[in-house]
């Protein structure tokens, strides 16, 4: 199936749940306080522990275990923490260095293995050069397991959408977001210094380091009505998933990111390289700011004209350069909207945005004009007058917060 065809089945993008306790199960917290591990024999009783006997994988080359089992049997499986399109990310323990691990137990199809593999090499890479600040997941180890690549990380908490999720999509306070951004550019430029190119950033994976809240009271304006909305205690996070990671001097395929984060230039088949994690991160920022995602589509001529709406009129020169398959967005030299629209539905979508500055001030103080100076630096159309992560860091929202 075409991609836009796969795409426009949902206007939303698939998501993924966090921590889906089976019934009868502990939640996490609880466990922490069982003594079940405290009963885990040292690492010479390892091979008391035996690994189950071997089954099928499903139909999609997940591997198929049973919580409470052993996955080698130094990991013993506690709960699945994730799934994507690479593996399932189970939360394991550690008899060996008695701890919580998170392991990403890949496909067994050579489309994923090959990927795992270049995957292990970017988080040695980024091991390697790390001083503590990269803000980066840590890989623990890796091994093959019939068949399965698995990759044992330090376990961390929910990522930011699921935060978002779980506060009904109200919006984080806007010094959060400072710190979250300063984190993620300092990823970021510490990547890029490693001529290392995300390209999946989203808040999907961005995870928190601790899974700790705190619960606060908040009144709503127009009623007595009292809410309550959970902030992280530490605003720590970590990135994660470089399974689509490029090195800068590699052939790139054309299509990268996904869709809600990516950007014009890929969009119009212009080629793309270190901007476009840039643009990424200047979606996810608004996206925290307002609590939604800032381009919810699904198909190429309705996101360029959510871009025109929020951001002004593309360049000409990119619509010159346009490829042979984003020709067909334009007429005369202009975005052929709304009369390319695929239904009214498409068209109110569109005009339901507006201007970035009035779609950011609906949720933080006016007095913010950094902000919108950031993320207009952040979302340039054109790649090369993008700000890069390190000139992002010196932007007056980071450096005199008032
Ligand atoms: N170290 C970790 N600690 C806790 N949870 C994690 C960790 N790593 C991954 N997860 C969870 O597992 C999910 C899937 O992980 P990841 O994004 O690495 O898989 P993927 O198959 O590469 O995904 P994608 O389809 O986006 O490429 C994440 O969204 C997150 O919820």
């Amino acid at each position: 199936m075409a991609e836009e065809d796969k795409e426009r089945q949902s206007r939303k993008r698939r998501r993924l749940t966090w921590d889906v306790a089976p019934s009868g199960q502990p939640e996490a917290d609880e466990r922490d306080g069982e003594d079940s591990e405290a009963r885990v024999p040292p690492a010479p009783m390892l091979r008391r522990h035996v690994s189950p006997p071997k089954r099928d994988d499903d139909r999609d080359g997940h591997y198929v275990f049973s919580l409470g089992e052993n996955l080698t049997p130094r990991y013993k499986i506690l709960g699945k923490m994730g799934e994507g399109t690479f593996g399932r990310v189970l939360e394991c323990w550690d008899r060996q260095t008695r701890e919580y691990v998170a392991v990403k137990v890949v496909r067994s199809i050579s489309k994923y293995r090959d990927a795992a593999m270049i995957e292990i090499d970017v988080l040695q890479h980024l091991a390697k050069n790390d001083k503590d600040d990269s803000h980066c997941v840590k890989m623990h180890s890796w091994f093959d397991y019939r068949n399965h690549i698995c990759i044992v990380f330090e376990k961390l908490g929910p990522s930011l959408f699921d935060f978002l999720k779980r506060n009904k999509y109200s919006p984080f306070p806007v010094d959060l977001v400072r710190e979250f951004g300063r984190q993620l550019l300092e990823s970021v430029a510490y990547m890029h210094d490693l001529r290392l190119i995300h390209t999946d950033l989203k808040p999907e994976n961005i995870l928190l380091v601790s899974s700790e809240f705190v619960k606060l009271p908040v009144c709503k304006k127009t009623s007595d009505e009292t809410n309550c909305r959970c902030l992280p205690k530490s605003s720590a996070i970590k990135l994660i998933d470089f399974g689509s990671t490029a090195y800068d001097n590699q052939i790139h395929s054309s299509i990268v990111s996904t869709r809600h984060y990516r950007a014009p230039e890929i969009i119009l088949g212009l080629g793309w390289t270190y901007p476009c994690d840039i643009w990424s991160v200047g979606c996810i920022l608004v996206e925290l700011c307002t609590g939604e995602a800032l381009f919810q589509t699904h198909e190429n001529l309705e996101h360029l004209a959510m871009m025109e709406r929020v951001l002004g009129p593309l360049p000409e020169h990119m619509i010159r350069r346009a490829d042979r398959g984003a020709k067909k967005y334009f007429r005369r030299s202009r975005l052929n909207w709304p009369e390319g629209a695929v239904s009214r539905e498409s068209i109110r979508a569109v005009r339901k945005l507006d201007q970035l500055k009035n779609l950011v001030s609906r949720h933080v103080d006016s007095s913010r004009s950094s902000l919108v100076n950031l993320l207009h630096g952040l979302l340039k159309f054109d790649p090369s007058e993008r700000l890069t992560a390190r000139q992002a860091l010196e932007h007056p929202f980071f450096k005199d917060p008032t």
